[in-house]
Order: structure tokens, then sequence, then C-alpha cells
């Protein structure tokens, strides 16, 4: 696939690889780490989650830990369109994409127009579920040429799934959560063999506060 930005996927997570606690806490990076977060935000093009982060965490998604004069375009994916009318993410700090699907009924065509009153910008793309192949291709003609990927762990999986990210940095927290339904890394129905995964080549790693960062490039 050519015409797709490049996507380096981050998430801040406990040695058991989870995203939050089974009760949705995930206050699980370190100030030095989410300034290290702040630091790739201010040089990327666009910031991604999945719906499931802005109902959970009700995120800003802008450079607040660092001095920047700019903000990347905020890029919410959200197949059903659930994004509340007062999250965040709609404010007026930066500018926002809402990406759903094509499936279309009142309710939602209503929404859709609340949202473009409010200067929210909606691309339409896929059936059932966005697709984020296609995703990729529309935000690169808007210029979005790098994306910072930041959960959480079923939009992960679409696109690790799909091959659609580059690199990985994760910060690792001296923290053990557990639950077996406690979000993950990587979640959705995962590879059924070895050879199938995503293979990664380890780049860097380094202590930082309390924890460790790895960086990989994804083999293609
Ligand atoms: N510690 C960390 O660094 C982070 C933690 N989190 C945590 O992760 C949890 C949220 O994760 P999830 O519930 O998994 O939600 P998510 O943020 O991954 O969003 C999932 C949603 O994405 C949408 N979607 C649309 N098309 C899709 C496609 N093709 N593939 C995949 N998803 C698609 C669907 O509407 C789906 O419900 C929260 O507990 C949050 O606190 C989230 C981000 C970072
Ligand atoms: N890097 C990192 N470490 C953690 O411990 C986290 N919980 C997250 N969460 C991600 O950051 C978003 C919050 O962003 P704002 O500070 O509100 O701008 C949150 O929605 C997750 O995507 N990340």
């Amino acid at each position: 696939m050519e015409k797709k930005p490049y996507v380096i996927s981050n998430v801040g997570m406990t040695l058991d690889g989870k995203l939050a606690t089974i009760n949705n806490d995930s206050r699980i990076s370190c100030e030095e780490d989410l300034i290290r977060v702040h630091k790739i935000r201010a040089n990327v093009d666009g910031i991604m989650v999945g719906i499931g982060t802005v109902l959970k965490d009700d995120p800003r998604l802008t450079v607040h830990k660092i001095k920047s004069d700019r903000n990347p375009v905020r890029i919410v994916v959200d197949s059903k369109l659930r994004v509340p009318l007062n999250a965040r993410v709609l404010n007026k700090d930066a500018k926002t994409i809402i990406a759903t699907t094509e499936d279309s009924d009142e309710e939602k065509e209503k929404k859709i127009k609340i949202l473009e009153d409010m200067g929210i910008e909606i691309v339409r793309c896929g059936r059932g579920k966005v697709d984020l192949k296609k995703l990729m291709e529309i935000l690169y003609d808007k210029g979005i040429k790098s994306i910072l990927l930041e959960g959480g762990g079923t939009l992960n999986w679409g696109m690790f799934k799909e091959g659609l990210v580059d690199e990985v940095s994760v910060y690792i927290a001296p923290k053990i959560f557990g639950g077996k339904d406690a979000p993950t890394y990587v979640d959705g129905e995962g590879f059924k063999t070895v050879d199938e995964c995503v293979k990664l080549e380890l780049k860097n790693f380094y202590r930082l506060g309390e924890g460790i960062v790895l960086e990989f490039k994804v083999k293609k």
C-alpha cells in the first residue's frame, strides 16, 4: 500500500501487557513517559484513538505536557458514532476528524449534522466497521502523512491485522494489573498461528523514570 501515513503505535502498559485495570484505571505511564509521548505528539500530523478510549478516558489528545505551537489533527475511529457531544476531543483546541462507516439511519445522519455544525470533519468508509485501509488513504490525501496511534486494544488489533503500523514504542511500567478482561495492548480476535503474527525488529531500549521504553520497527 503506497498511499498511507507512517503510523507509530504507542502505549503505556504494565509488565503483564495491560492498558488499564478491570475498572478502567489507565494511569500507567510516569510523568517522564508522558513527556516522551507529548514530544512524539508534537511531531506528527495526526493522533488516532478508538471510540472505546474516548468513552473511557475522555482524552484531550493535544500537546499539553510540553510547550508546542501546534496540535496534530485528532482522529477518532467510531463506527456507530457513539462520541458524546461534550467529549473533550470535540473541543476547539485542535481540529478533529471522526471516521465512521457508510451505514446510515436517521439518528446517525442527525448526529453527523450536529457534529459538522460544531466544526468536526466526518469521514465515512466501510460498512459494519470502519475500513482502516481506506481511512489511511483518505487521511494521506488530506495531508496527514504521520500518525501516532494511541489505542486502545481493539483499534490496535485492527491496525496491526491490516498491516498498517510501521513503528512501535511501548513504555513498560513496573506494575502488574492481572485480570483476563482487563484491556491489553492488542486485543481483537488475535492471530491463529505464529506464522501470521506481526514480527518486530528491536531498534532501541532505555530506562525512563521507573520503567523502560522499547522501540521497534514492524517487519514488512
Ligand atoms: N495505557 C494506554 O496507553 C492506553 C490505554 N487505553 C485503554 O484502552 C481501553 C479502551 O480500549 P478499547 O475498549 O479496546 O477501545 P478502542 O479505543 O480500541 O476503540 C474500539 C472501537 O474502535 C472502533 N473501530 C471502528 N472500526 C474499527 C476497526 N476496523 N478495527 C478496530 N476497531 C474499530 C469500534 O467502534 C470499536 O468499538 C480503555 O480502558 C483505555 O483506558 C487506551 C489507549 C492507551
Ligand atoms: N502513553 C500513555 N500512557 C498511559 O498510562 C495512558 N493511560 C495513555 N493513554 C492515552 O493517552 C490519552 C490521554 O490523552 P490526554 O492526556 O487526555 O491528551 C488516552 O486517551 C490514551 O489514548 N497513554
